[in-house]
């Protein structure tokens, strides 16, 4: 069994830099399958779900190239294949992009249907009714998804839900179809830009990604081209909660300022200073803490993937404040993680309160899921004592060396194997 074992109290000071965003790798390496040339991608975490994702593209016959650390060339002018039923595609949520990609590719597709966190039910409805509007056959049998088109045709899409998979999976599609396809009330997340950036630099024409309305001009033929990821919104975010909770001082470096600003904002609201920089944003954590309440929302409101690390802060306060979470329906299985440690949390429905003025004390703490486990990695760097953290698998799908990054920072954790 793998456990991190974090001593508290230390304040975390220092400079830490970001690497690529997990949920704009995992669009942009699926978009390669539409490519007929090599492309290359820069700035590639390493991190579990990245690695799981480029070992599916092999096995559809994609060829790889390491050029370093995080660069990667993907060639797949020859693969064939349009089929993926392993154990690994049905493992993670971002597989859905095999729908959208193959789909773009080869007209036809066959995948299990994805897992990812366990944060609530995760359906793939907005997917489904983006594709049949392109003139796509779906079955759905056993737990494997089967579709099939003669045509891919443009069409004008109303999303009933913001949803961000299904924003990139219409467009991974659509800039094959023949016409124009409308996404309205598309995602508008930092990641859904982009893999428009990366799929118009091949020569797609994507119109408004970054607004909710989106238009897509489909075209035959898609080039080979070099990309570089955008720094991870959320990766960033976590150091920025973990600055505040240990009242340290951290330069968080290689970001995109604008894509913080919800949790800029709320940090400020805290009482914490933070100072922006054109790539790199200072965070100073401060002896005590506002309430406040949070409200998770689409970009450019404040991230659900932020909500379990920002709950640690609420915690941390003298007074009551509120999570709201509106994206997922059953995102807050953490909080009996958190309460083992002395906190005061009350669930109702999708808003959790949080009573502060209590010190975290150390506990033994699982992992519930990827950024639970940040959040637990926080609450334990905030503590009295020592706290473990178990089911690291989770927290690895996600961050690039958290614990070489975090110890650099004069955290006192080390991963130990039994
Ligand atoms: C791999 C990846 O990028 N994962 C991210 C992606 O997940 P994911 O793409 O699964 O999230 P969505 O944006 O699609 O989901 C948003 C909401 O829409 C609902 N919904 C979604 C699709 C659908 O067909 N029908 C439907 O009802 C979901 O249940 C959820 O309530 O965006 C989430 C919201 O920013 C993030 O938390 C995840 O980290
Ligand atoms: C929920 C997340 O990931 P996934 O969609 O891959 O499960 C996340 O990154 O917080």
């Amino acid at each position: 069994m793998e456990r991190y074992v974090i001593e508290g109290g230390t304040p975390l000071k220092g400079e830490v830099s970001i690497a690529g965003a997990k949920n704009a790798a995992l669009g942009l390496i699926p978009a390669t399958i539409l490519s007929e040339g090599v492309c290359k991608l820069e700035n590639i975490p390493n991190i579990k779900d990245v690695n799981r994702f480029i070992n599916i593209l092999r096995k559809l016959g994609v060829k790889t190239t390491q050029i370093n650390e995080n660069t990667i060339t993907f060639d797949a002018q020859n693969i064939e294949q349009y089929e993926m039923l392993d154990d690994e595609t049905r493992k993670m949520r971002a597989s859905y992009y095999l729908l959208g990609a193959l789909l773009g590719r080869f007209k036809k597709v066959t995948i299990p249907f994805p897992g990812g966190c366990d944060i609530g039910v995760r359906p793939i409805d907005q997917h489904i009714k983006g594709f049949e509007a392109l003139g796509v056959k779906v079955e759905i049998e056993h737990g494997v998804i089967n579709m099939y088109a003669e045509k891919l045709i443009g069409a004008q899409i109303y999303m009933d839900v913001v949803s961000v998979g299904a924003t990139i999976n219409i467009m991974l599609a659509a800039v094959k179809a023949e016409g124009m396809t409308v996404i309205e009330n598309a995602a508008r997340e930092p990641h859904v830009v982009d893999v428009a950036n990366f799929l118009n630099l091949m020569g797609a024409n994507i119109k408004g990604a970054g607004t909710d309305i989106i238009k897509i001009n489909g075209v035959t033929e898609l080039r080979g081209c070099e990309y570089m990821v955008i720094p991870d919104q959320i990766e960033a975010g976590t150091y920025m909660v973990a600055a505040v909770a240990t009242k340290g001082d951290v330069l968080i470096k290689n970001v995109i300022p604008k894509h913080l600003e919800s949790i800029s904002a709320k940090l400020t609201e805290m009482g914490a200073e933070i100072i922006e920089y054109d790539d790199a944003i200072r965070v100073i954590g401060k002896e005590d803490l506002n309430s406040i309440n949070v409200k998770t929302l689409p970009y450019p409101g404040f991230p659900t993937d932020l909500q379990q690390p920002m709950a640690v802060l609420m915690c941390l306060t003298q007074g009551t404040g509120t999570i709201t979470e509106s994206i997922f329906e059953n995102r807050f299985k953490y909080v009996d993680e958190l309460r083992r440690m002395g906190a005061d949390i009350l669930v109702d429905g999708r808003v959790a309160i949080f009573s502060g003025g209590k010190q975290l004390s150390g506990a033994t703490l699982r992992a519930t899921d990827l950024r639970a486990g940040a959040a637990m990695v926080i609450a334990g760097l905030a503590a009295d004592g020592i706290t473990e953290v178990t089911e690291l698998k989770h927290i690895e799908r996600g961050y690039e060396n958290l614990e070489g990054k975090l110890r650099s920072l004069g955290a006192k954790i080390k991963k130990v194997v039994d």
